[in-house]
């Protein structure tokens, strides 16, 4: 048996969520450019889950149910409450979701109806535990979220605890857009393993969940952070960068197993990046990033993806390093419950083969005489 370490370039299944074709990524055949120009968040996810933008109508309804599903259950949030504090966000997400799974009735419903309603709960739910999870461990109480705020808006105002700035609103939906769907990445694919022995939807999230927190998927935005923090200045980089890439240490926000001529979504957040530097006159995250994207491109070839600018970004934004996989999650979690979705469509048992390449023809051996 020959084998593609780590999949690579094996064609799984087939999707008609999003593709990645020629370096362009689309969402149900809408390029992702256009989109982040042009749409919002709820439109996206609409878009993901029906295959299609919604009407005026049913935009307002998916907004009312975001609105109305937003709220925890309190057994939800009292476990929250009672979690050491230093537990990395990722795990208390992790945790809630599956909790969540206890306290839905039609957890075992595995019909489109009840799904897709699930999609929209666990969508509405996610930023509330983000919010409460952040606001605990720093000692205050957690808000409720607000009956009449978009997503993006109701999100900044359940951090923060007051009126949100819209700039920081429209920069949290535009990264929501660009973070919704990509293939079949690893967190994706590992939804869609535990959908197709057929378990519910909750255990295939908490599955992507676990999956989307490790470093060389999700978890990476954080460690960009980490590596801007380490290098702190911009006479630092050149030093601290090549250092590791002496050390052969991995630079964190560079490459992609897909892309190779970079992430179309890079540009949209390096933009972000450099207008909120502007905007905050706190230029530095900013040009020791693009300080770094151009000494890793010149010497590796490997170009930024789509963590690396969404690090400084959310730091302009006030929102601490460890609570950014967390918000990658808020957002992917629309393609992963529509990645359930299909599945659930056309279902087969995912199971590969491994090629053994332990030894054989080994006897049992009476544990006195080992
Ligand atoms: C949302 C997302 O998940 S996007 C990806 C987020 N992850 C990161 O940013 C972590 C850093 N990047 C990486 O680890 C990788 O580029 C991955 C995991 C994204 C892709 O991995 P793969 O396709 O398996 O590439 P692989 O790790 O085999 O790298 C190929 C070569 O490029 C090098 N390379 C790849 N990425 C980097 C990097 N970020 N920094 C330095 N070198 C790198 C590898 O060391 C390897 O070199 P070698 O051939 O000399 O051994
Ligand atoms: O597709 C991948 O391998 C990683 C991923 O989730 C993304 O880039 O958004």
């Amino acid at each position: 048996m020959s084998v593609a370490k780590g999949l690579e370039g094996v064609v799984a299944l087939n999707s008609q969520i999003s593709s990645i074709i020629d370096g362009v990524l689309t969402y149900r055949g809408m390029n992702i450019d256009e989109l982040t120009e042009k749409a919002n968040f709820e439109e996206v996810m609409f878009l993901l889950w029906n295959g299609r933008l919604p009407s005026q109508s049913e935009l307002d309804q998916l907004k009312q149910q975001l609105a109305a599903q937003a709220k925890l259950p309190m057994g939800v949030l009292d476990q929250i409450k009672s979690y050491p504090k230093e537990t990395h966000p990722m795990a208390v997400l992790r945790t809630g979701v599956s909790a969540l799974g206890l306290y839905d009735p039609h957890a075992e419903d595995n019909s489109k109806e009840a799904n897709l309603s699930k999609a929209i709960s666990l969508t509405a739910k996610l930023p509330t535990i983000v919010a409460a999870l952040y606001r605990i461990r720093n000692g205050l109480e957690p808000v409720l979220p607000h009956p009449e705020y978009g997503f993006a808006q109701n999100f900044v105002y359940m951090l923060h605890g007051k009126e949100p700035d819209p700039v920081a609103v429209k920069a949290i939906d535009k990264a929501l857009i660009l973070h919704a769907d990509h293939e079949l990445n690893a967190s994706t694919f590992a939804a869609r393993v535990t959908t197709a022995t057929l378990s519910d939807m909750y255990s295939a999230i908490t599955t992507a969940i676990g999956t989307l927190k490790g470093p060389l998927h999700g978890g990476a935005n954080e460690q960009v952070m980490a590596t801007l923090q380490e290098i702190g200045s911009l006479d630092r980089v050149d030093e601290v960068i090549n250092g590791k890439l002496d050390n052969k240490e991995k630079i964190m926000g560079f490459g992609h197993r897909v892309y190779k001529n970079g992430d179309p979504r890079a540009k949209h957040l390096k933009e972000m990046s450099r207008q909120l530097a502007n905007q905050t006159k706190d230029t530095t995250w900013y040009e020791m990033s693009v300080k770094i994207h151009e000494l890793v491109e010149g010497k590796k070839g490997l170009k930024p993806n789509v963590d690396f600018y969404s690090a400084s970004t959310y730091h302009y934004l006030g929102i601490p390093r460890d609570l950014f996989t967390p918000i990658f999650a808020m957002s992917r979690v629309t393609g992963w419950t529509a990645h359930v979705l299909e599945q659930y469509n056309d279902n087969r048992l995912i199971r590969p083969r491994a090629a053994y390449t332990g030894p054989t023809n080994q006897s049992y051996i009476p544990i006195e005489e080992r």
